[in-house]
């Protein structure tokens, strides 16, 4: 998957918002404000204070005490991954020490200056370096957030001339990071496909050499956090996405469940797991990747860790003769090459879960 032609892309200026804070605190620039009908979805639409993403405890799966244990929380891991899309996941074994530095190197990154943060940039019409993906005109609105992306594995996907050189250990931490990351997103999806009552390694092997791509998200405080996003509306395109909220991070991402805005409230050393839209293809919809978004917070900041783990982009998809039935379940996705959906997902810009028609059969 190459760049994409940027000859017709006018994105305009694109206002970095930790520099604006610094600037002016208390001015929202135009451009960051929602139209009035995604501000009422901002406060009208109540969110549920009383409902919570799934837990699914990872030790119970590959150290089991009984064998009850175990089909009691593979049952608990299909209910999360059919009824929510999304859950955390907790003594995944990732050592905290490699969870703290990658947060400590992206944190000291955020806080570089402009100027430092600027040799890495996300040129338009590109995915990786610093500064705002998903942009495609000059009159679209923009996110109240700073980005940093890279492409880690296969090392094909790699910009080397995007890995910073400062904070110094930048690059060893975010390798330790990721090869911990993969192993816990091959196991998932290993008890993923228990819970579907296939193979243990239906998706290990249909995958192939997995994509692997970071984006670190920093949302600076915002005087009028009822007038910006801090991410826009959308589902995910990888097979799995895992994501850490720093320490001191505000609550901010939140899940869009029976038309209703439900907040994830991170649970200490806890991982936050969601169904890309490749598994909810494969699953033939069984498996539903569920439109979430991030908000920001007057007083405080957010900075999160996020992981894309995909099919390798040579790998065709369909739903999965399995999960198929022309009589009762018949198939709901055309099949495609996942390097051709990737170019897609990343050439238009986040709205729920519009990336998907790409491959919904419409009846
Ligand atoms: C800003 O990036 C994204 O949000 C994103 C992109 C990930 C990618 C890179 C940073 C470099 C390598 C390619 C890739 C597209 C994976 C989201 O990733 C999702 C979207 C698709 C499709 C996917 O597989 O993961
Ligand atoms: O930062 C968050 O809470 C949400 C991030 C997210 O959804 C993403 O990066 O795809
Ligand atoms: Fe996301």
């Amino acid at each position: 998957m190459g760049p994409l032609p940027i000859s017709s892309i006018r994105i305009g200026k694109i206002e970095d918002v930790q520099e604006l804070i610094k600037s002016k605190p208390n001015k929202v620039p135009e451009r960051f404000i929602r139209e009035a009908n995604e501000r009422g979805l901002l406060v009208s639409l109540k969110t549920h204070p009383h409902q919570h993403i799934p837990v699914i405890d990872l030790s119970k799966l590959s150290e089991p005490h009984t064998h009850d244990d175990h089909l009691f929380e593979i049952l608990k891991l299909s209910q999360a991954c059919e009824d929510w899309g999304f859950f955390q996941v907790i003594n995944h074994g990732i050592e905290v020490k490699v969870v703290e530095d990658i947060e400590k190197v992206a944190k000291e990154f955020f806080e570089m200056p402009l100027e430092e943060k600027k040799k890495y940039p996300m040129e338009p019409g590109t995915v990786q370096g610093y500064g705002q993906a998903f942009i495609f005109s000059e009159d679209q609105k923009l996110d109240w957030c700073n980005m940093f992306a890279l492409g880690v594995h296969p090392p094909s996907i790699r910009n080397p001339k995007l890995w910073p050189s400062k904070p110094a250990r930048f690059s060893e931490n975010l390798e330790g990071y990721s090869k911990e990351i993969r192993k816990l997103c091959k196991k998932l999806l290993k008890y993923i496909a228990i819970s579907l009552g296939l193979n243990e390694e239906r998706f290990e092997e249909m995958f192939g050499e997995a994509v692997q791509a970071v984006r670190m998200n920093y949302y600076p405080p915002c005087s009028s956090p009822d007038l910006v996003l801090g991410l826009s509306p959308h589902s995910d395109g990888s097979a799995l996405t895992v994501l850490q909220q720093s320490k001191n991070s505000c609550v901010g991402l939140q899940i869009l469940k029976d038309n209703t805005w439900v907040p994830v409230l991170p649970l200490p050393s806890a991982l936050v797991i969601n169904i890309g839209d490749t598994i909810e293809v494969l699953t033939n919809g069984k498996y539903k990747s569920v439109e979430h978004r991030a908000v920001t917070n007057r007083e405080r900041e957010r900075l999160t860790i996020v992981t894309f783990y995909a099919p390798n982009y040579e790998v065709e998809i369909e739903p999965m003769g399995e999960l198929v039935d022309d009589e009762t379940n018949p198939c709901k996705y055309r099949s495609y090459n996942h390097g051709d959906y990737s170019y897609h997902y990343v050439s238009n810009k986040l709205q729920g879960k519009k990336s998907l028609d790409f491959a919904r059969i419409l009846n």
